[in-house]
């Protein structure tokens, strides 16, 4: 279980970008953090594991509040975090299967990390992940040679090696095709199920977001301005996270006569998330 509590985020140019930001994501959980740019979803997802320094506030993760603790105890709860990220973040020149080994090591003596030699439980793990994220034949590959959607399942693997208790994901699908996409999503929130494992998954897409996701925040502002399941977006909340916009593309001439706007963009939402 997270529980953040009251959490502020002033950048130093004096940038609130969180204010005040209250809610707990119970095990198992998978829920989207939504909202314009600028809203603050990066920083909250940051200040989870302390890439960026909250101003104020509380962040448990289990008994641990991960916004107090100093920075060796840091670097050991970090573990328990697993990222993964829009841009994938892997070591080009090294091999799918050493950029998954590189999730346990966090886990290895220095010795062995400077080696790279990990124990054989350890590689045992990582091809089970690779068979999971659908690239055992890839395994020998450099990670140069992958596709934008092969290298977000090694992204992914990687994450799952670290056997984390919470995964924090940053716009997983923002480079990639809408297939793509929705196969990445699936894929996350199908082991995030089989795990028990809770999740923050930061999406600008909101078909996508209605689609995989079981919970739904919006931020505006720095503040969370929704916090629902995914059928409770409708024109009117999307207003209120997104602002003032015309949210239905087939509005008036085709919609059907004292059809409520709301319920066209629900229809509209719900045909593009098909
Ligand atoms: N390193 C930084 N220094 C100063 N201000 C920052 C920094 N990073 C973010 N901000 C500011 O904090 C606010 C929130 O930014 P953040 O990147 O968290 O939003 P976001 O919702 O993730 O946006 P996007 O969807 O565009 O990625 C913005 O006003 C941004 O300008």
């Amino acid at each position: 279980m997270l529980e953040i509590s009251d959490l502020t985020k002033t950048y130093a140019t004096g940038d609130t970008a969180l204010s005040d930001v209250t809610l707990a994501v119970p095990q198992g959980q998978i829920m989207g953090l939504i909202g314009p740019s600028g809203a603050g979803k990066s920083t909250l997802i940051r200040c989870i594991n302390r890439l960026v320094e909250p101003t104020s506030g509380r962040i448990r993760l289990g008994d641990v509040d991960l916004a107090i603790i100093g920075h060796r105890e840091l670097r050991r709860q970090r573990r328990r975090i697993g990222m993964i990220f829009q841009e994938y973040s892997l070591v080009e020149r090294l091999t799918v299967m050493e950029n998954v080994l590189s999730g346990r090591l966090g886990y290895v003596p220095f010795w062995r990390s400077f080696t790279r030699r990990f124990p054989p439980e350890d590689i045992q793990r990582a091809y089970q992940l690779l068979d999971r994220v659908g690239l055992i034949e890839q395994a020998d590959k450099r990670a140069d040679a992958l596709s934008g959607g092969q290298r977000q399942r090694v992204g992914i693997a990687r994450a799952l090696a670290q056997q984390p208790e919470l995964l924090l994901v940053d716009e997983p699908t923002a480079s990639l095709d809408p297939r793509t996409s929705r196969q990445i999503m699936r894929l996350i929130t199908e082991i995030c199920t089989e795990q028990h494992l809770p999740a923050i998954i930061n999406i600008h897409d909101v078909p996508l977001a209605q689609q995989f996701m079981q919970r739904i925040v919006g931020l505006h502002g720095g503040r969370v301005v929704f916090d629902d399941v995914p059928a409770k977006l409708n024109e009117s909340t999307l207003t209120t996270i997104y602002g003032e916009e015309d949210w239905n593309p087939n509005r008036e001439e085709d919609a059907p006569a004292g059809a409520g706007s709301a319920q066209a963009a629900d229809a509209s939402i719900e045909a593009a998330a098909r």
